[in-house]
């Protein structure tokens, strides 16, 4: 960060401040097994990888600024949109899954700070909408896209008690 000083450092990352991989893995977790038991999604993942949720934490921690695993060893953001492709995944469905995946983190107890939250739902917005996009035909893979990067948007920072 450009104006960071010892009085006033940096912001910690998404990732840190959720909890790091620990977290990240508890919540695709929780959040697939709710997916499983989803009359609405439960078709979309009847042959889901059993490591699908590991895979989706460590994409998630990639994005929210934690370790690079997903770029190394599963082929980076090319790689989680070739799953997505010729899915037909429809926006009641997108709904469900931020529903569900917002359920699991209240579940596990990820930070509720306004701020935070706001970060996150952010993120998943725009992903779950991009799934969306590139699930429909004539979808096509761009096999140099960078991983998204996200931050703390507009709030800039973690909730400070006043
Ligand atoms: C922020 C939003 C999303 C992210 C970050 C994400 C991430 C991923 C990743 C990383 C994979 C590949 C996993 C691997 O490498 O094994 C994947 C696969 C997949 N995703 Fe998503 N996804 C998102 C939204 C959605 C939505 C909204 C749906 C459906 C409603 C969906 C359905 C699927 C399916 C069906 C697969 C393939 C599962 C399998 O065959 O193992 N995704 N997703």
């Amino acid at each position: 960060m450009a104006n960071e000083t010892p009085e006033n450092p940096a912001p910690p990352s998404l990732y840190d401040w959720a909890g790091g991989m620990p977290a990240l893995l508890k919540l695709t977790d929780v959040f697939y097994a709710k997916v499983k038991a989803d009359p609405l999604l439960q078709p979309v993942f009847v042959r889901m990888d059993p490591e699908h949720p590991q895979h989706v934490a460590k994409f998630l921690a990639e994005v929210f600024g934690g370790p690079k695993a997903y770029s190394d060893e599963h082929g980076g953001h090319a790689e989680m949109i070739r799953h997505h492709l010729n899915r037909h995944l429809q926006e009641k469905q997108r709904r469900r899954w931020v529903e569900l995946l917002i359920d699991s983190g209240d579940d596990i107890g990820l930070p509720d700070d306004p701020e935070f939250r706001s970060a996150f739902v952010g993120y998943i917005e725009w992903g779950t909408r991009l799934a969306v996009i590139n699930s429909q035909p004539g979808a096509e893979v761009t096999e140099d896209a960078p991983m998204p990067q996200w931050g703390w948007g507009e709030t800039k920072g973690p909730y400070v008690a006043p």
